[in-house]
């Protein structure tokens, strides 16, 4: 027999479980004779924990990924506070901005602007065409709040993949990352003789256009049961490609839905802490965005579905809601604005252009404020102060991506709150004590709810993702709070929970699906909620 330590969890504490187990199959001299799988799990740890630098760790655990995937997911299941910020946000940033220098082997698919016209070609030298059910598509011109990185910008499309299979059980073979090169306006790409993508501006627009029209196509003809999701698109591709090919292709664009979605959550239950404090009826609250670009709109248009919910009008729901971009407030006096902008620009508003946040925040008296404008920063003493004058518990979330670009610190909103703030931001911060009390940050970032959504839609082979299933994702995750969690005052569930959260996120996407009549699995329609949930357990792919 065999001894076999299982990292185990118990209230918030891992633990190792030991076990016998028979013997493995020979090794046939392979491997050294003590191999033992359970054991090897804690060298991987510990050959990543000796590492100092977070893009080392991120490098090893590429490695790793590429040499033992099921290793690699162990890893990642089992300690997901810990590896999460490692493949994800924020050190996903820095391995997007050191791709071209720290380039081993190819992950994923690259597709050029050279290729148009043979697209389909390029499509079928994926090595396993019909095991592809998801594929996470960016043109990297739209990192994080990095910017345009060009043929750089692949880690994310690789990073938000990993989570697909760590989070919801996707098997690993299922995932296509693709990154698309219409070539980069970042000088500094085009200068640097490691850049691994074309070395030309981008293409003009209706290049652009004509090149997506052929890739959706054969991407759909060569994939028919492939859902897609659109990552880091600048704001003006990402509206235009979400409304030209959402009802033609299963699709969703995770920045402006995905993180709609979030927020709402996240929303909702800062909102009842937030009433219950100040005595305010829920349908009061009023949000301030500062960052109107698809994020800040997205989340915006989201967001309206609280008021709605909760019995107000369209009207009224956006009547609720404020934007800030880079000149200021944003309302119709204003002056020209893109097309984005209009639907929340003030018509209550005729005075003099206001760029001061403190002075806006003063006017608006908001109830929460969200920040999707990669300024760090921009929230600061006198924003967070102002915001508690007005609030006794202000919600606060700093969404901007990844850490270094976040409008404030979790320990400064604490502080300058004096520890009342309901706060969630886009990238991980650690928790604060603050007069003997523990506070928890919440983390706003989609990626509590594309692992679920996804899921939801490929097991009910959604022909198209409808808006009722992406506000279905968000009630999912926010009611998955357990009564522990909400005695915390937590507005998102622990991370490490994230397998159980997506298998109800994906019955309330199923059934979202199946009552907007988009749903191509009828066998799941007459299932019991209990049976739905045990078939999506079955469904995932475990290390
Ligand atoms: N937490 C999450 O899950 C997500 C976070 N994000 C983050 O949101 C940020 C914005 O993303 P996009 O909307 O796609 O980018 P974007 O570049 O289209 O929009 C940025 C917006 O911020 C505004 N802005 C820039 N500087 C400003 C300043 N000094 N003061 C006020 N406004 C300013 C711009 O006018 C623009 O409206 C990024 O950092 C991204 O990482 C995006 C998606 C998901
Ligand atoms: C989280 C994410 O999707 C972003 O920052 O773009
Ligand atoms: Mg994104």
């Amino acid at each position: 027999m065999t001894i076999v330590l299982t990292p185990v969890w118990s209230n918030g504490v891992q633990k190792l479980k030991v076990t016998s187990a028979p013997p493995s199959r020979p090794a046939l001299g392979l491997l050294p004779p003590a191999h033992n799988d359970g054991v090897h799990y804690h060298r991987c740890l510990a050959q990543l924990r000796s590492k100092d630098k977070n893009i080392e760790k991120y490098i090893y655990l590429t490695q790793l990924k590429d040499a033992d995937p099921s290793m690699f997911y162990r890893i990642c299941l089992a300690n997901m506070a810990e590896i999460t910020p490692l493949i994800y946000t924020p050190t996903v940033g820095d391995a997007c901005l050191q791709f071209s220098q720290n380039f081993r082997r190819p992950e994923g698919l690259f597709i050029s602007i050279k290729d148009k016209g043979n697209i389909g070609k390029i499509l079928r030298n994926w090595p396993r065409i019909n095991e592809a059910r998801i594929t996470v598509v960016t043109d990297g011109s739209r990192i994080l709040g990095l910017g345009d990185l060009g043929v750089n910008g692949m880690p994310i499309s690789i990073g938000k993949l990993s989570l697909y299979v760590a989070g919801a059980g996707i098997r690993p073979e299922s995932t296509i990352p693709i990154c698309l090169d219409l070539g980069t306006d970042t000088q500094k790409f085009l200068d640097d003789p490691l850049y691994l993508g074309l070395r030309h501006k981008r293409v003009p627009t209706h290049e652009a256009d004509e090149f997506m029209e052929e890739f959706m196509h054969e991407l759909a003809t060569h994939f028919p049961k492939m859902l897609i999701q659109f990552e880091d698109f600048s704001t003006d591709k990402a509206f235009a490609y979400l409304d030209r090919f959402r009802h033609r292709y299963p699709l969703f664009n995770d920045d402006i839905q995905g993180t709609g979605a979030v927020v709402l959550s996240g929303f909702i239950n800062a909102a009842k802490l937030s009433s219950a404090a100040s005595g305010r009826p829920i349908t009061d609250h009023r949000i301030m965005f500062l960052g109107a670009g698809s994020a800040g709109v997205g989340v915006a248009m989201q967001l309206m579905s609280f008021f709605k919910l909760n019995g107000l009008s369209t009207e009224e729901a956006r009547s609720r809601i404020y934007l800030v971009d880079s000149q200021g407030l944003i309302f119709d006096g204003r002056g020209p604005m893109a097309e984005h902008k209009k639907y929340f620009s003030r018509k209550d508003y005729n005075g003099p252009p206001m760029t001061d946040l403190t002075e806006i925040i003063k006017l608006v008296q908001p109830t929460a404020l969200m920040g999707l404008s990669t300024t760090k920063g921009a929230f600061n003493q006198s924003v967070i102060e102002t915001m508690s004058a007005l609030n006794p518990r202000p919600i606060i979330f700093p969404l901007s991506n990844p850490v270094r670009l976040s409008e404030c610190e979790f320990h400064e909103a604490v502080e300058w709150s004096k520890g009342t703030v309901l706060f969630a931001s886009g990238s991980p911060f650690p928790e604060e004590e603050y007069r003997g009390k523990m506070l928890y940050p919440g983390q706003g970032n989609n990626m509590y709810i594309f692992p679920g959504l996804g899921l939801g839609a490929i097991l009910s082979r959604a022909a198209s993702v409808t808006d009722s299933m992406v506000e279905a994702s968000s009630l999912g995750l926010a009611n998955a709070l357990t009564p522990e969690e909400r005695a915390q005052d937590l507005l998102y569930p622990r991370v490490e929970r994230i397998r159980e959260i997506s298998g109800e996120i994906a019955l309330a996407v199923i059934r979202a699906a199946q009552k907007a009549g988009v749903d191509r699995s009828p066998d799941l329609r007459r299932m019991t909620d209990e049976e739905v949930r045990a078939f999506v357990k079955e469904r995932m792919w475990d290390p």
